[in-house]
């Protein structure tokens, strides 16, 4: 559905007054290659200002890249832009496509004649959609006055009413509370894996990751670092697991052999420990009485700040993609 080969995207930045100032290149996409096939949920993670937006925007043929080969459904973006958008559907959590003077229905209607989605498949739609995200309390409001939530929910109708094969998500539940972030997310799940929609979903918010994608791939500083599953970069990369344990008496010799000890305050002490929990367990307690003993698994979260703040997959991929092979012209 996607193949991206050697992505590239620099911007020209000016800098000093407009007269006598100068140019400087900023690389906001170096070297990236990634293939989605149709029907997975990919996420697409980094810290701010790696070049996720960039990415995006070259797949929406909103930009034209600088170099690399890019199809998205068997055409490139920027240059067979019409057919192109036909196909696909687009959310930003930041911004709405809905006329924000004009009640829901209406802006559902008008996107109806942009996409020209025959009568029938719009109702049909409309109806299904008005079902799952629960519309129809707010059908008649005028985008301006909805609820972010009501208005994430309106927008991702919107997004899907001409049948796309691909959905954009950008930050799709930002601002959101639980609850409404998990109708969404629902919602998501549900249109993957009823209708095959293809989804690439940039976001800050891990539990959207979490809950919907089985792939994620991490960008940073214009490089791609990380591609595969969620479980394989936890299991290689998370922080080792914790036993925390409460003795019955206080220890003068905390230290257990095999379990590095962390940290000891009043009864409780704190090991780490890879692998499996029950041969730490029964060290522990064959060491002193215990009164309780709990796993801490590491959040990831904490693996993602940590890949991001020590660049520990600097390198990684770049190894295998990059390798030295000359920039072309965009095709
Ligand atoms: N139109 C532009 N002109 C100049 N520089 C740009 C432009 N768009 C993006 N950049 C720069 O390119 C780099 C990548 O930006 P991009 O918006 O793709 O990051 P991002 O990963 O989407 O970040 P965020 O999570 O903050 O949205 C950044 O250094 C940014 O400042």
């Amino acid at each position: 559905m996607i193949e991206v080969r050697h992505l590239q995207k620099t911007f020209r930045v000016r800098q000093g007054g407009l007269l006598r100032g100068t140019f400087s290149v900023r690389e906001a996409v170096r070297d990236v290659s990634f293939q989605v096939g149709a029907g997975e949920i990919v996420g697409y993670l980094g810290p701010n200002g790696a070049g996720k937006s960039t990415t995006i925007k070259v797949l929406t043929g909103l930009l034209v890249p600088d170099g690399g080969h890019v199809r998205v459904g068997g055409l490139i973006p920027w240059r067979e832009r019409r057919k192109h958008v036909a196909r696909l559907g687009a959310v930003f959590g930041q911004r709405t496509t809905l006329w924000w003077d004009l009640p829901v229905r209406d802006s559902l209607d008008l996107l109806r004649h942009v996409y020209r989605v025959p009568e029938g498949r719009f109702r049909e739609n409309l109806q299904t959609f008005t079902d799952l995200l629960d519309l129809g309390p707010f059908l008649g409001t005028p985008a301006r006055a909805l609820s972010l939530g009501q208005r994430m929910r309106a927008d991702l109708a919107a997004a899907l009413l001409h049948d796309p094969e691909l959905l954009f998500l950008d930050e799709p539940t930002v601002g959101l509370d639980v609850v409404a972030k998990e109708r969404i997310r629902e919602f998501v799940r549900h249109i993957n894996a009823k209708r095959g929609v293809t989804v690439l979903l940039t976001t800050h918010d891990l539990g959207d990751v979490q809950r919907l994608a089985q792939r994620v791939m991490i960008i940073d500083q214009g490089s791609l670092l990380y591609d595969g599953d969620l479980a394989r970069l936890q299991a290689r990369y998370g922080s080792a697991r914790e036993l925390v344990v409460d003795f019955e008496t206080p220890q003068q010799q905390a230290q257990v052999p095999g379990l590095e000890l962390l940290e000891v305050t009043g009864l409780r002490a704190r090991y780490a420990f890879t692998g499996g929990a029950a041969v730490p367990i029964a060290r522990v307690t064959a060491h002193a009485p215990v009164r309780d003993i709990t796993v801490r698994e590491p959040d990831i979260e904490a693996t993602i700040r940590r890949i991001y703040e020590g660049g520990l997959l600097r390198g990684v991929l770049n190894e295998e993609h990059a390798s030295g092979i000359p920039a072309v012209p965009a095709t």
